[in-house]
């Protein structure tokens, strides 16, 4: 794979002589192991290699790459395309435990598991986020770098924009908005319209901090309308001291010193293929469930855990994998008329249509095949519709208060799709459709990942499959609290005005808006995932000690932090990528700053 800088599978014979020598008698080093090529660990990896200071950095990812799997290169260069990745060997589909979800359901929670993490097989929205949350996380962290004033030159850091614009970034992912795309959607103008009418504000850039109302889609992709992954970093970089390992599953964290509570350094970090030693730091980067789960199985958690399991104690951290949130969602659908179909997703279900829409892509770089088949988003506030349900509720903390209740903050987003949504199965020859998919942004209920039976037996027994990845016990607890289901039930009706708007009229067969019972059933049928797990590692704030300070630093060890979504204290009103990439260039700055 010329493109990357120094790429080194695990899958090739010559590996394990090539790097631990004859029958494993030497130990690599390096300045830094970050662990996860996903969108934080890539940047971070990239960032701390381009330093100055010339720091040597290895990349472990336990997934191959895109290009060693040519079978499924297409589908992580569309976007529109990403739901063929589902299942295949670039994704984990992590198993959760249903029992108190709303819906019962045992939901399989789709998680890139391949260079790039799920950068290769996600949808490729583009969302920075409020700027009053992360304004809150500098508040309860006490870190200023953290508010979104200096977040924002992070961002321009990662982003490039692929028009020209007065104030054009170039970092490494291409971004674009819906207008900007050669995607000549049918639909727009009476979405928008539609929107309109149903009262919402437009707004000019959903990404400039300020987003309630509705506006435009920003998605991450390229000139001809491929995806911009993770990879682009590698890409992109020149830097002589990156190496990356793909196939090498990081197993757990070994440390030096007195362990229990005294000073302990993470100094090495144990793969199935052996044992890699970091001079500096060890850096968890392996998404917001994996990086709990290699803290559990490295002695880093609730000790009561850890006992339970015969996992010896290096310091008791209570909330290790806990805090788990995530954003459920749920479409719903109204029917095109028969005599009103133009281009929606369905026809890409059907093998007729499909071709056009490929030959036009492969052809022109156009049409709708270039690009998600979403073009507006909403963000909507509900303070005043949840407060009475939170000031009966005396289980309500402080510090549910100052995240739930903020007047600017979106508790709900709404995305339109010219077709069958994201979680229905495509229709092609019965009937075409447009969805509203709504997602809960700020859920109260949290979930948690903890070790399931055998994961410490499991971790110690070697080799294995390097790509099938050790399952934790996951618990998302959606829509178990009333305040959540309520912000659903509010979003849903509001769905169901924007379809039912006079703009829609000639286009769309009426629906009548159903009961708030019947909302609920809906949503016991449809509720799944968007996808965006964090907080299972939080950052210290003021009201709780977490699992990392505000630096992402471990606490009660030394050499080890974590940067990943799990570091988000709370839910995020943002899909994740964007944040995650945030995350890892971030955490490149703290990191330098200690190692001068
Ligand atoms: C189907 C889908 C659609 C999505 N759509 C969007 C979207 O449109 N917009 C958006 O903003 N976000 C979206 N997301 C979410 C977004 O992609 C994630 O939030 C983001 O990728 C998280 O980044 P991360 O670096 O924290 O972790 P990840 O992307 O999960 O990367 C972690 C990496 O670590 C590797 N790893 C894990 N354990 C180990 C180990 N033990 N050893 C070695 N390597 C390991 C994994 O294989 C993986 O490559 C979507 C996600 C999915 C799955």
């Amino acid at each position: 794979m010329p493109t990357h800088p120094r790429v080194y599978s695990a899958h090739h014979a010559a590996f394990a002589k090539t790097k631990f020598g004859d029958g494993g008698s030497s130990t690599p080093e390096f300045d830094f192991i970050v662990v996860g090529g996903g969108p934080a660990g890539c940047a971070l990896a990239v960032r701390l290699a381009e330093s100055p200071a010339g720091y040597s950095v290895l990349l472990l990812e336990q997934g191959t790459t895109v290009e060693q799997n040519p079978e499924l290169q297409n589908s992580t260069r569309l976007p529109l395309l990403t739901r063929s990745l589902h299942g295949s060997s670039f994704d984990v589909q992590y198993p959760t435990v249903g029992e108190n979800q709303f819906a019962h359901k045992e939901l399989k929670i789709n998680n890139g598991k391949v260079l790039g993490g799920s950068t290769c097989i996600n949808w490729g929205i583009w969302t920075r986020g409020p700027k009053h949350d992360y304004d809150l996380w500098a508040q309860l962290t006490g870190n200023q770098e953290l508010s979104w004033d200096a977040m924002l030159p992070t961002f321009k850091r990662i982003e490039r924009q692929t028009s020209v614009t007065v104030d054009s970034p170039q970092g490494p992912i291409s971004i674009r908005s819906s207008s900007e795309s050669p995607r000549d959607n049918y639909w727009s103008g009476t979405a928008a319209l539609s929107l309109e009418q149903a009262g919402f504000k437009r707004l000019l850039n959903i990404n400039d901090g300020d987003m309630l109302g509705y506006g435009e889609l920003v998605e991450n992709v390229g000139e001809k309308g491929q995806r911009a992954t993770a990879n682009e970093y590698l890409k992109k970089t020149s830097a002589a001291g990156l190496e990356v390992w793909t196939a090498v599953r990081a197993e757990k964290i070994v440390f030096e010193g007195e362990g229990g509570d005294g000073k302990t350094r993470a100094v090495a970090v144990s793969t199935h293929v052996g044992l890699v030693r970091a001079r500096k730091e060890i850096i968890l980067s392996a998404g917001a469930v994996q990086s709990p789960h290699i803290l559990l199985l490295s002695g880093l958690g609730p000790r009561s855990q850890l006992d339970t399991h015969g996992i010896p104690v290096i310091h008791d951290l209570p909330d290790v994998g806990q805090n788990l949130w995530e954003h459920p969602f749920v479409d719903i659908r109204f029917k095109l008329r028969s005599d009103k179909r133009r281009d929606t997703a369905e026809d890409l279900a059907s093998l007729r249509t499909a071709g056009r829409h490929l030959d036009k892509w492969a052809n022109e770089g156009k049409g709708m095949i270039s690009g998600i088949p979403v073009e507006w988003f909403t963000f909507t506030n509900l303070k005043e519709r949840i407060e009475p349900i939170l000031n009966k509720d005396s289980s309500m903390t402080e510090y549910e208060k100052s995240t739930l209740l903020r007047p600017t903050v979106p508790h709900v987003e709404q995305f339109l799709h010219y077709g069958h949504g994201l979680t229905a199965a495509p229709d092609p020859f019965q009937s075409s459709y447009i969805s509203i998919s709504n997602v809960l942004l700020t859920p109260r209920s949290r979930g948690s990942v903890s070790l399931a039976p055998g994961s410490f037996n499991a971790a110690q027994e070697s080799p294995c499959d390097p790509i099938d990845p050790r399952m934790p016990r996951i618990e998302v607890n959606q829509l178990k609290e009333e305040v959540d289901r309520e912000m659903m039930v509010a979003s849903i009706e509001k769905a169901y005005d924007v379809l039912s708007s006079k703009a829609w009229e000639e286009f769309l067969e009426p629906q009548e808006k159903p009961s708030r019972e019947a909302i609920l059933e809906i949503i016991k049928e449809r509720l799944t995932t968007l996808w965006h797990l964090g907080g299972t590692c939080a950052m210290e704030t003021t009201f709780n000690k977490g699992v990392v300070d505000s630096t992402f630093r471990v606490h009660g060890v030394e050499g080890l932090r974590v940067a990943d979504t799990s570091v988000i204290p709370f839910p995020i009103s943002a899909h994740t990528q964007a944040v995650a990439y945030a995350i890892g260039e971030k955490a490149a700055v703290f990191i330098g700053r200690d190692h001068p």
